[in-house]
């Protein structure tokens, strides 16, 4: 446990061939603390993720993680240490029923950590926790997209880890699992877990995230408590690409440039 961030990323960039993904970005995550990031699409949110978990290199800055240098590290070996990651598109095991999802999802660690983590009691903790224990035994084929992500979520919590990135998980939602799902990233962070979400879904990252960052172009253009961030005439004009932005509504920022390149 270190005293400072838990997560501390410092002028970190990444190219893609010619494509700057992100600019001397620097971000900090505390622990348990709920940080979302925003932007329009394409703005480096996802790489910005990989470059965390191990998934893509950067070009040149510097990871730490509790109190590691992490750049170095494969995904595996982050995992280990207590990065967790769900992904845009839900990856399930579909022939293997939910528990077991759940249980293929720990990371392998040594001694007490793994005694604690593999149990079959923990299957059924993790998946209570989210109130979805009734599905433990059900196939991934039979449940709705909510349950999917919830899923998602009890599989990544399932390692125990210090912290958790989260990749656009009310994407497919409607309002009700959409606010179950704000209820649960904030009890997550209760119990001393952080939690980074990137998300379109603006009142619900401006609703329940303890600061945010925006990114736009692969750089940090505004970051701060939510109600800084929504009315921050940068962060207004990169969503609505106006040079005079003027004020946005409650939660009403919404991306405003088309998809490009996506994966
Ligand atoms: N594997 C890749 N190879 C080349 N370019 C990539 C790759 N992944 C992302 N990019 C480019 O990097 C930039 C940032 O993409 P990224 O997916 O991180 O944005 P994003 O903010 O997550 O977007 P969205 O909200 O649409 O998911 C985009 O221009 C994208 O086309």
């Amino acid at each position: 446990m270190t005293a400072g961030p838990l997560l501390r990323a410092a002028a970190v960039s990444l190219h893609y061939g010619g494509v700057r993904a992100l600019r001397e970005v620097d971000v900090e995550i505390m622990p348990a603390e709920l940080v979302g990031v925003i932007g329009p699409n394409g703005a480096g949110k996802s790489t910005l993720l990989d470059a965390i978990t191990g998934f893509a290199s950067p070009t040149s800055g510097s990871l730490t993680f509790d109190g590691h240098d992490i750049r170095r590290r494969r995904p595996s070996e982050r995992a280990r240490m207590g990065l967790a990651r769900t992904w845009q598109t839900l990856q399930l095991f579909e022939d293997l029923t939910v528990a077991e999802n759940v249980r293929m999802a720990v990371p392998r660690r040594s001694g007490a950590a793994r005694r604690r983590s593999d149990g079959r009691r923990d299957d059924h903790d993790v998946l209570g926790r989210l109130g979805i224990g009734r599905l433990a035994g059900r196939m991934p084929g039979e449940l709705s997209h909510g349950q999917r992500v919830l899923v998602g979520v009890a599989r990544a919590l399932a390692g125990d880890p210090k912290l958790l990135l989260m990749d656009e998980p009310a994407a497919g939602l409607d309002g009700r699992e959409r606010g179950l799902l704000g209820e649960i990233l904030r009890d997550v962070v209760a119990s001393g877990t952080s939690v980074v979400l990137v998300d379109h879904d603006m009142p619900l990252v401006l609703g329940i995230c303890d600061r945010v960052y925006v990114l736009d172009f692969g750089a940090v253009i505004a970051c701060g408590p939510p109600r800084d961030v929504r009315n921050d005439p940068r962060v207004i004009a990169a969503y609505l690409g106006a040079d005079d932005p003027g004020t946005a509504d409650e939660g009403g920022l919404q991306p405003s440039r088309p998809a490009e390149g996506a994966r």
